[in-house]
């Protein structure tokens, strides 16, 4: 299956989980990190999920309660019942997850992980999800905290207009010059000195300071 991958903004937008066990559960907990309002009905809910933006419904799923839902996630354990959310959610308009697979739903839930912005989603198509896990775990080692630095120099760089907007193609070739040159390594082991060398010798900035970043904390 040839599937289409985003990155939807859901901060304030009401997201209707049907079903709260260990799926509905983790779907929430996705949601509510990503800033989004959500609401769950369900009889049981298996975790105690206390935040602002929660609110449960403590009873079974019954048509209607899709209004005002901008995404939907059929995660109950019986099958007929996510098909009915997603039945409702095909003529209201509104995009459905259904947790126990099949043709039913219009999108499939990647692993994630994340490091500060930078988000690592691995998809199988619905193949295999535990090795969607795995594949996103194995790449996630790769990613250490220094990363999150990387963005932060990358962001900044590209804020300064160090290039025209037209040159995509060469600041990413900047980026390639700096990471070859072991930008990540410096930066995980602090050594300031020679990350200023390279934002010299790459991108004419005389260093961090000149980008605004006064200090390389410890990483955890
Ligand atoms: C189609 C999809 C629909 C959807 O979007 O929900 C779906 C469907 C189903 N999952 C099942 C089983 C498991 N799912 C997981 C875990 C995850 N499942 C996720 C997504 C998806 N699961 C979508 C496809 C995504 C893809 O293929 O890439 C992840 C990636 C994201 C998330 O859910 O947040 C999350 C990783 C969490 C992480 O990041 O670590 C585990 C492992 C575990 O729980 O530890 C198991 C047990 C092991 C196994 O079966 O592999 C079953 C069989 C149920 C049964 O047999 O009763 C079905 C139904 C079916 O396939 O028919
Ligand atoms: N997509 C995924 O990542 C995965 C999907 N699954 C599938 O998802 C299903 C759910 O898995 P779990 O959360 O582990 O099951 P679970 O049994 O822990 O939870 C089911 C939840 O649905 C609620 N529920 C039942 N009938 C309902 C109704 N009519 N209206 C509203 N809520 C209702 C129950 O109260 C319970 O909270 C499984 O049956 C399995 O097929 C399983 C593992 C992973």
């Amino acid at each position: 299956m040839s599937l289409y991958p985003v990155m939807l903004d859901l901060r304030d937008r009401l997201c209707l989980v049907v079903g709260g066990g260990r799926v509905g559960c983790r779907k929430i907990r996705g949601l509510l990190a990503a800033g989004a309002r959500v609401r769950l009905v369900s009889p049981a809910c298996s975790e105690r999920l206390t935040h602002p933006a929660f609110e449960w419904r403590q009873r079974p799923y019954r048509r209607g309660d899709l209004a005002g839902a901008r995404l939907v996630f059929a995660a109950t354990d019986d099958p007929a019942v996510n098909r009915a959310v997603a039945d409702e959610a095909r003529k209201m308009g509104v995009p459905v997850n259904v947790a126990t697979g099949g043709h039913d739903g219009d999108l499939l839930l990647p692993a994630v992980r994340r490091r500060g912005a930078i988000v690592l989603a691995v998809s199988t198509g619905g193949g295999s999800p535990a090795l969607s896990a795995v594949v996103a775990d194995r790449l996630f080692q790769q990613l250490g905290p220094e990363w999150e630095r990387v963005l932060e120099i990358a962001s900044r760089l590209r804020r300064r207009s160090l290039t025209s907007p037209k040159s995509a193609e060469y600041n990413q070739s900047i980026l390639r010059q700096l990471l070859d040159d072991g930008l990540a390594g410096l930066l995980r082991s602090g050594r300031r000195e020679a990350v200023d060398e390279l934002l010299r010798r790459h991108c004419g900035v005389d260093g961090l300071a000149e980008l605004g970043i006064d200090s390389l904390e410890p990483l955890p």
